[in-house]
């Protein structure tokens, strides 16, 4: 390269650099990733260092921060407050290592005060007489912002210190400084109530905490869950006697009154550094706080001084920080994947990235709604997000690089695995494929249901066997059951031709069903037996089921306008038609409901309700026979209640129809009603 072309290079990263800083630090709301940043700012220090005459005087590389707003008052520190270097790998700690023992022209094994490194904001807290007087910022490091009044809402930090300096207890004059940051807690809690309210939710609990912290009104950082740890001091009266270290120096920290945080321990040498970098990496997903990394401070404070520090950081500290849990990629595409249960969720395919630790070329988009919400389009730049085991997310889009040809994502109209029709119900995010029966997507799942114990009831077809036999292509749909063949069964894996026969026995015998039983194995979306029973009593055949509209559906007890909706949709779609039709040709039957005259329903018009464990019947079939006499079973008790059917340990239903006076029958009692009746059951 040239030197033309160098010093442009170098103009352009002091010009990003600086761009992203005012983003960051004045207004709290990054546009990339701190690994994009941190990429480009080593590469300008590497330049730097190379062609020390292209040295910029106003480079980042040698400020610290942003300026404070003009809207604060202004503080000037009486020791400035410095950033920190950092490593990225293990490499450049033990480089860290060496050149300290090249500066101190020794060769020893450092004692380190190793921190979590909290990702929140650095600010000084000054204690005159024990008082609280002022806060600030540490903006650019020698000037920060004014914030006395916000900080003095925060609940750990405590407005006097514990004792009286007279009594030595702290120093007459003291700067505490360490992070203010929102607990997890807080920054989810704050997130869902701005979904709840539309209003801005934060991008991040580091720039949360930032635009919590920095409000000219301090009623905003008030109603904010932030929380403090003191990591330092800055000032301190010369009366006080302060440790030796720096640990230790914390725990005086601690003893005056604030809060210190309590993974911070001290490790020798590099060993003992990695072994608090890894312990602390595994605790990381169970704290309730972000942190990206560690500190690591040399803890004898006479080598911090002796150590100094250069323009924007000590040499005696350095941040230690973990791989990036953001990164930029680019959306390449988005593939639509169809689930068990016929969800249709965007998949983004990005150019392969290293993040969290790993390499992702996917993210889910979850839905219709996120990819609006994201505003995001084919072939745009954006942050993706991977954090401990949570599967990868696109956080937001850098508008700034979306290229011309940038394409919008449509979401799909038909189902990408059957083509059948998708639906999205007003007030669901999801979008469904609602060929429940012949989607090869939800085949499993479905065929599962259908042969589950309550559906058809199939003896020796279980999931395993399922899933055999749609492996191996013989069986696509549950009507493809029933024309199995022993010599098909039994070529499965460890199938005798015994259970293959059983199994092919089971199925016959199972044709012989009920309406409800058969309407519940059709898996039809929030369709339990309880609702499929009241749906084959009210409509008696299939054929009614099938073409009633929405009115009708809704006036089935149980039957409200979602399970409506889902019911039209699932027989509007003709391939699942097309499946029922199927099994009714391979020999499902079901005897015909047929309404009795109102002289055959002696319980017509009374209310039942059940409860309890019934030892003699299931409850659906009891709920059956009460309704085949003509009586409406609901599911609470109430003053409408005519009677209560109370099996073993039956609880607060019994208490409430005793209350209310409702008569209470016994199994026993409903058993001599059925027979009395001529119900078989
Ligand atoms: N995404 C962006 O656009 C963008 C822009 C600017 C900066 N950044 C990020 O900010 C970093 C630089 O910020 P910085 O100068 O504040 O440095 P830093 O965050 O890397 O390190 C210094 C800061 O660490 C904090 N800290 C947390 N725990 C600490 C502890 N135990 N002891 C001491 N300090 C502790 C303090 O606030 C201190 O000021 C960059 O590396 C980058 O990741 C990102
Ligand atoms: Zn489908």
């Amino acid at each position: 390269m040239s030197t033309d072309s160098i010093s442009q290079r170098i103009s352009e990263l002091v010009t990003t650099l600086s761009d992203y800083n005012y983003q960051y630090y004045v207004l709290d709301t990054p546009t990339v990733p701190d690994a994009e940043y941190d990429r480009l700012f080593r590469e300008l220090q590497a330049l730097e260092a190379q062609y020390p005459d292209l040295l910029n005087p106003q480079s980042p590389t040698q400020k610290v921060g942003g300026a404070a707003l003009d809207k604060f008052e202004q503080v000037s520190h009486e020791v400035p407050m410095l950033s920190l270097d950092n490593a990225m790998v293990e490499d450049e700690f033990v480089a860290f290592h060496k050149r300290i023992n090249d500066r101190l022209k020794t060769d020893q094994i450092f004692e380190f005060c190793c921190e979590p490194k909290l990702d929140g904001l650095a600010v000084s807290i000054l204690y005159e007489d024990g008082k609280l007087v002022r806060a600030a910022t540490r903006g650019d490091g020698a000037v920060g912002e004014n914030i006395t009044e916000n900080v003095k809402t925060i609940k750990s930090i405590p407005l006097s210190l514990i004792g009286s300096s007279d009594n030595g207890n702290y120093p007459q004059r003291v700067e505490i400084r360490g992070e203010v940051f929102l607990s997890l807690d807080g920054f989810h809690a704050f997130n869902q109530k701005a979904k709840e309210n539309g209003t801005k939710p934060m991008v991040n609990p580091r720039n949360g905490a930032a635009g919590s912290l920095r409000q000219l009104d301090s009623k905003i950082s008030a109603a904010r869950p932030l929380a403090f740890y003191a990591y330092g001091l800055g000032v301190v009266s010369d009366e006080f006697e302060l440790a030796d270290t720096h640990c230790e120096r914390l725990q005086q920290v601690k003893s005056f009154g604030l809060p210190v945080c309590p993974e911070i321990t001290v490790a020798k040498g590099i060993e003992g550094v990695l072994d608090f970098y890894k312990n602390i990496s595994e605790k990381r997903a169970s704290l309730n706080y972000e942190i990206d990394g560690t500190v690591l401070k040399v803890n004898d404070i006479d080598l911090q001084a002796e150590l100094g520090f250069v323009a924007r950081a000590p040499r005696w500290a350095i941040a230690y920080k973990f791989p990036a849990q953001e990164e930029l990629t680019v959306l390449n595409d988005v593939e639509f994947q169809v689930g068990r249960t016929g969800a249709i969720t965007p998949v983004a395919k990005v150019q392969p990235v290293f993040v969290g630790g790993v390499t992702v070329s996917n993210a889910t988009l979850h839905n219709a709604e996120e990819i609006e919400r994201l505003g995001i389009m084919i072939g745009d730049t954006v942050i993706i997000r991977r954090a401990g085991d949570v599967i990868p997310q696109i956080v937001s889009v850098v508008l700034d690089k979306r290229p011309d040809d940038a394409r919008v994502i449509q979401f799909p109209t038909s189902c990408p695995v059957c083509d059948s029709k998708v639906e999205k119900l007003e007030g669901e995010a999801v979008t469904r494929c609602t060929a429940g029966l012949f989607c090869g997507a939800q085949r499993k799942q479905a065929i599962k249901h259908f042969a589950s114990r309550k559906a058809f009831d199939v003896d020796g077809l279980g999931d395993k066997i399922v899933d055999q036999l749609v492996d191996e292509n013989l069986i696509q749909s549950p009507a493809d059951l029933f024309v199995l063949t022993q010599e098909q069964i039994s070529s499965l894996e460890r199938m005798g031709p015994k259970s293959a026969q059983n199994l092919v026995t089971a199925l016959e015998d199972s044709k012989a069903t009920t309406l409800s039983k058969f309407l519940y194995s059709l898996g039809i979306r929030e369709v339990g037996e309880a609702t499929a029973l009241n749906l084959a009593n009210h409509f008696q055949t299939l054929e009614n089921i099938q073409q009633a509209d929405f009115d009708s559906l809704i006036t089935v007890s149980d039957v409200g306008a979602i399970v409506a909706n889902h019911l039209l949709s699932f027989f509007k779609e003709s391939h699942n038609i097309d499946v029922i039709n199927q099994l009714v040709d391979n020999g499902i039957n079901w005897p015909f409901i047929e309404k009795k005259a109102e002289s055959e329903q002696p319980l017509l018009g009374l209310t039942y309700v059940l409860t309890g464990s019934l030892n003699e019947m299931g409850r659906i079939e009891a709920k059956n026979a009460l309704v085949s006499l003509g009586a409406k079973v609901a599911g609470s008790v109430s003053a409408k209640t005519d009677f209560l059917v109370a099996g073993e340990k039956s609880g607060s239903k019994l208490t409430k129809a005793q209350d209310l006076g409702v008569p209470v029958l016994t199994e026993q009692d409903m058993l001599e009603l059925f027979k009395k009746y001529g119900v078989n059951v």
